[in-house]
């Protein structure tokens, strides 16, 4: 199935940019406000601010290093910030965590196990912490472990232990749960597997924040994300927005020399800043555009009226990670 098939339809109550009037916008379960951390001299989080919205999946991504793990640590209650103010579930994080730490879940990268332990017993020994926790077998089923309940952790794959990691994550029945590289180390299969858990969790109304270097899964998942560098964020909004606000699509054709030397055509080159190669003869002309059709209408009519054809022509919609690479390499620069 296309990607673009498995987000949420824009008609789905919970999408948070549904038409003004159609329906509220679900409350706010986080607001950052100009956050500030910093460990030592390093500034790792450097004023930034979003908020999250109730039933969402919010993705927030990022170069390594970016300070996302830093900006996760805060929103769980686990540090303090140096600046600017967190809200999570009406609460302050740090100072109210016994308050609002029943009603999250937090996925870290790495939760620590006793090797010896069975997946069941480590289940088991991890129910103790919540009131009302989830059993074992529906645990175990929620993550597809059933089968691998009496292996020792030490037996794991990398992909059951970041199961086992969700399971311990949501043995709470949190309404906001916190993932931090969710599928990091595990095989496509597993990533499938995990990701369908993740929707059907958000699909039962569960909030999800997550980090991730997948920007395929991200692009999949998040209603909105954020994209933070040097920590900062440099980037926010919706896929969508994301997508057509800093990239369209990439249009690719040959076409002959004469055809790219009218004068209508040589303006939407020059205005798209396109790269052209000559070879045997041709050009090949490469170029982004937020409005293939407009840009496309000059070349192709030009090339019409010489009796000629724009061949090998696509138009490839660009997806996030070409906006995270361009973001990247422009902060180099
Ligand atoms: N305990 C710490 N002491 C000192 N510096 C730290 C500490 N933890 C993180 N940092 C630094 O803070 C910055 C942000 O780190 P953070 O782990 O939040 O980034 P990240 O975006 O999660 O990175 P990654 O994608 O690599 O996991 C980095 O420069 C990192 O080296």
């Amino acid at each position: 199935m296309p990607i673009t098939q498995l987000r949420r339809p824009a008609s789905d109550p919970r999408t948070p940019h549904s038409p003004a009037g159609a329906n509220p916008r679900p409350p706010q379960v986080i607001q950052v406000h100009d956050l500030v951390v910093s460990y030592g001299s390093t500034r790792a989080v450097d004023g930034i601010g979003f908020e999250v919205r109730a039933g969402e999946v919010f993705a927030l991504l990022g170069t390594n290093g970016a300070g996302k793990t830093t900006t996760l640590d805060v929103l769980e209650g686990f540090r303090r910030p140096a600046e600017g103010s967190v809200s999570v579930l009406g609460a302050d994080p740090y100072r109210e965590h016994d308050r609002i730490s029943p009603r999250i879940g937090v996925m870290l990268q790495d939760a620590g196990f006793f090797e010896d332990l069975s997946v069941r017993a480590t289940i088991r020994a991890w129910r103790r912490f919540h009131r009302r926790a989830r059993s074992v077998d529906d645990s175990l089923e929620l993550v597809g472990l059933t089968h691998r309940a009496r292996a020792r952790v030490r037996q794991l794959s990398g992909g059951e232990r970041r199961r086992l990691d969700l399971a311990l994550a949501l043995l709470g029945h949190p309404e906001l749960l916190f993932l931090d590289e969710p599928t990091t180390g595990i095989d496509p299969e597993g990533r499938r597997h995990t990701l369908r858990i993740i929707r059907d969790l958000v699909a039962g109304g569960m909030t999800v924040v997550l980090t991730t270097h997948y920007l395929d899964e991200a692009q999949e998942l998040a209603d909105r994300l954020a994209i933070m560098h040097r920590g900062r964020i440099q980037v926010s909004g919706t896929v969508d927005q994301v997508l057509a606000q800093h990239c369209g699509s990439r249009v690719r054709c040959a076409i002959p020399a004469e055809v790219a030397e009218a004068p209508e055509v040589r303006a939407v080159l020059h205005a798209r800043g396109a790269e052209v190669q000559r070879h045997a003869g041709e050009l090949r002309v490469s170029f982004d555009t937020s409005d293939p059709q407009a840009d496309l209408l000059p070349l192709l009519t030009t090339a019409a009226r010489a009796g000629a054809q724009a061949r090998d022509l696509t138009v490839e919609r660009r997806t996030l990670e070409d906006v995270f690479l361009a973001l990247a390499e422009s902060q180099e620069q």
